[in-house]
């Protein structure tokens, strides 16, 4: 069983604890109920309760260590080798965190950026046709098809359209990180998961990224770790502050940053904290 694709299925059904948002123009599309994750015996997320809304960035901030990157690759289930998560991951409906789920098929759906860009030793076109071709598609047309408007909507057609051949390995920290954003994007996933993207990167290439991520959320919801303040107050709509393992506060951006309701978050958010 996975997947329906109604959107607002069953959220109603998430009463408890919720944290924002609750937008309707932009309807929850992943949640989480009652998150534990613990490394051994160590509880690095507690109670972690939120709502994501769909075509919308949300920001995940804190201090180091607050638990920002375990939360985020638990919404994938990239923590089930080395950490044990309980607690629901909703998706559409579907506690995506139950043994049974298709979690290759999941990933494709909720697909991740990580921190440093990882092209792999291949060509840019096979970077991105290769998940394609295990997928199935074989027929050079589409394939050709795919990786052009991944790469288009990656923001980096018009700078490799004529050297597709050529390694992966040879793009710059920010072309590469694209090349990362179009090969996640080429499976049409609906969720990005996105951990401190554009912290390897120069401060171009950074605001390329963003205008990149800005485009993107018209199709696709972004969570996004950032320990860059700016950047979260540029590109996301909403903002989860994390300390010690803990959701103190999750607010639109604007609130976060201008009336945060706990002093901590708004030590940190002013660069005070500790
Ligand atoms: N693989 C692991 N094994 C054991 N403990 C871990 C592991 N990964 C993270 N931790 C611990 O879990 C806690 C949360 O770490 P996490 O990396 O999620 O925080 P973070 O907020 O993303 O930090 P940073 O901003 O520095 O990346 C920390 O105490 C960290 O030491």
């Amino acid at each position: 069983m996975f997947l329906n694709n109604d959107v607002t299925a069953k959220t109603a059904m998430l009463e408890r604890h919720i944290v924002q948002p609750a937008d309707p123009e932009h309807p929850t599309i992943l949640s989480t109920e009652d998150l534990h994750v613990y490394y051994g015996k160590k509880e690095a997320i507690a109670e972690g309760d939120l709502r994501f809304a769909s075509n919308q960035i949300t920001a995940l901030i804190g201090p180091s260590g607050s638990g920002k990157s375990t939360f985020l690759r638990s919404l994938n289930r990239m923590n089930d080798r080395i950490a044990t998560v309980t607690g629901k991951i909703m998706y559409r409906g579907i506690d995506i965190n139950q043994p049974d789920i298709d979690v290759y098929e999941m990933r494709r759906r909720v697909g991740m950026v990580f921190q440093r860009p990882n092209p792999f030793a291949k060509s840019i076109y096979d970077n991105i046709a290769f998940a394609l071709r295990l997928r199935g598609v074989t027929d050079k047309h589409e394939l050709d098809e795919i990786v052009e408007t991944s790469l288009k909507q990656a923001a980096l057609w018009n700078q490799v359209k004529d050297e597709l051949n050529k390694s992966a390995l040879a793009l710059s920290g920010g072309q590469a990180q694209r090349l990362c954003i179009a090969r996640a994007i080429a499976v049409k996933p609906d969720i990005l998961l996105l951990d401190e993207p554009a912290s390897a990167l120069d401060p171009v290439s950074t605001s390329q990224l963003e205008d990149t991520l800005l485009e993107l959320k018209q199709q696709y919801s972004i969570i996004i770790v950032t320990h860059n303040m700016q950047q979260a107050g540029r590109i996301s709509e909403y903002t989860a502050f994390f300390n010690q393992g803990r959701v103190l506060e999750y607010d639109t951006t604007s609130h976060i940053f201008t009336n945060p309701q706990v002093q901590i978050t708004s030590d940190y958010v002013s660069g005070n904290f500790g």
